[in-house]
Order: structure tokens, then sequence, then C-alpha cells
């Protein structure tokens, strides 16, 4: 599998405070890739600067074979990569429907490709409240919208920043089986969360990141096998 994206030493600084410092992965394209970290190390700030929402300092951010470190956000969401961000940001004044129709493209013609009508089989309870408007929407719902207005986009990358983060366990369940079936289907994703042992389940590789620097990278199995890992690095 060739690589789809490709961080190589990535720098970037808030002013001047420098976090992160030189980091180095890759994610190949049909692959699921995690971030992991405790808090404040340098994660949202990756995913971050991929999706041209932070500047680069240094370092190289290659997408599909092109150097995407220095475009704008929106030219990076039409090469293919497509954020559910922290904390959902779903739009309070749109509503469900309108949510999905606003960011439905099919950029590369896929013949299954995400349309609203797939989303709503995906997430029945969004087809529910089709009419409602983003703060009209419970936790749960608002992340599950989230998902499918980055998948009506057709990305080639999914990227999830704390997908489940707040979420009651029988939705979090919901969001993880999500997850797995995009998993089954190919669809290449990069993920934040804290449950390891989901991510056990869902992803190839994992990359650990402590203060903004790469201290730990390997399989699922690896990863499994090394409690010691989970305790140095994640404090679990
Ligand atoms: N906009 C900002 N301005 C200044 N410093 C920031 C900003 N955003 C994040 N930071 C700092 O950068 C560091 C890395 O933060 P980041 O959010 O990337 O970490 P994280 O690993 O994603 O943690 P969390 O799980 O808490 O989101 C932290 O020290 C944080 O305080």
């Amino acid at each position: 599998m060739s690589a789809l994206l490709e961080v190589s030493d990535l720098e970037v600084a808030y002013g001047p405070s420098q976090v992160l410092f030189g980091l180095n992965f890759s994610l190949a394209d049909g692959e699921a890739a995690t971030l992991l970290g405790r808090n404040g190390m340098g994660k949202t700030t990756t995913l971050r600067a991929i999706c041209g929402l932070e500047p680069v300092k240094a370092g190289r951010i290659r997408f599909a074979g092109e150097d995407i470190a220095g475009w704008r956000p929106d030219r990076i969401g039409r090469a293919g990569i497509a954020l559910v961000p922290e904390g959902r940001q779903c739009f309070p004044n749109l509503t469900v429907d309108e949510h999905l129709v606003a960011f439905f493209a099919n950029r590369r013609q896929r013949s299954a490709a995400w349309t609203p009508a797939r989303v709503y089989e995906l997430f029945p309870r969004l087809l529910e409240r089709k009419k409602n408007l983003g703060n009209q929407l419970s936790g749960g719902e608002q992340q599950m919208l989230a998902i499918g207005r980055a998948l009506v986009t057709n990305p080639r990358l999914l990227i999830l920043d704390e997908a489940t983060e707040g979420l009651a366990p029988l939705i979090r369940d919901e969001i993880w089986a999500c997850l797995a079936r995009l998993r089954s289907e190919g669809q290449s994703v990069l993920v934040i969360d804290k449950y390891v042992e989901k991510l056990i389940g869902l992803a190839d590789r994992h990359t650990i990141i402590e203060r903004g620097h790469v201290v730990w990278q390997g399989s699922s199995a690896q990863l499994d096998a090394d409690h010691g890992i989970w305790h140095r690095y994640l404090g679990i």
C-alpha cells in the first residue's frame, strides 16, 4: 500500500510557544491509524496542522502525492481530507438536512458515494431529526451529524478528533460500530481517542506523542502486548 498521508519533521508553534518538535508518521491508503498521548501533548495541533488550520513552522505534509503544508483549509478539504473536529462544531442555525446537503460533494466520482440518504441509513436517528436545527440535537446526534457532514464530502482521509468524548456508553458504541463499518469498507481513517482498547480493535497502527515528540510507534498487536506502554505514555 502506498502512503496516503506522510508527515515529516513537522513543527508547529503558537507564537513563541512551540508544541510540535519534528513529528514523523504516515498512513497508507485504506489504513486506520491513531494518534495517542495524554492531554496537551499535541495531538489536536497535529490534526489541525494537517487540515491547514494551524500554520506549519517546519517540516512536510504530503497527501496523495502533493505537499499540502501551507494550503488553505478549503483546498485541503477539496483534495480529500475531512475533519470531524473536537466539540463537533455543528452549525446552530442549519438543520440536519441542510448540513448534509451543503457539504455533499462527490469530486472523485465514486460509484458508492456517501450521500445524505446513505448517511441517514447509517444513522437512522439523524433521519428522525432531519428538520431539527444543529442546536436542537443531543450531543450524540451532533456527533453523528459531524461524522455525516464529513462523510458526504467523500473524503479520501477521514480524521476524527475525540469523536466519542462526553457521550453516553450506548451512543459511544454506535460511533465505534460506525467506524468499524467505515474501516471494513476501506475508508482511510486517522483517529484521536482515549479508549485504547477500542482503538486496538479498530486501527492498524498507532503513534504516541509526548510533549510534541513521537515516543512510540507500532501495530495494534504490539500495543496490545505491552501494557507498560499504556502506563508509561498514556497514564492508564
Ligand atoms: N490556540 C492555542 N494557543 C496557544 N497554545 C495552545 C493552543 N492550542 C493548544 N495549545 C497548547 O498546545 C499544547 C498541545 O495542545 P493540543 O490540544 O494539541 O494537545 P492534545 O494532545 O490534543 O490534548 P487534548 O487531548 O487536551 O486536546 C498544549 O500545551 C496546549 O495548551
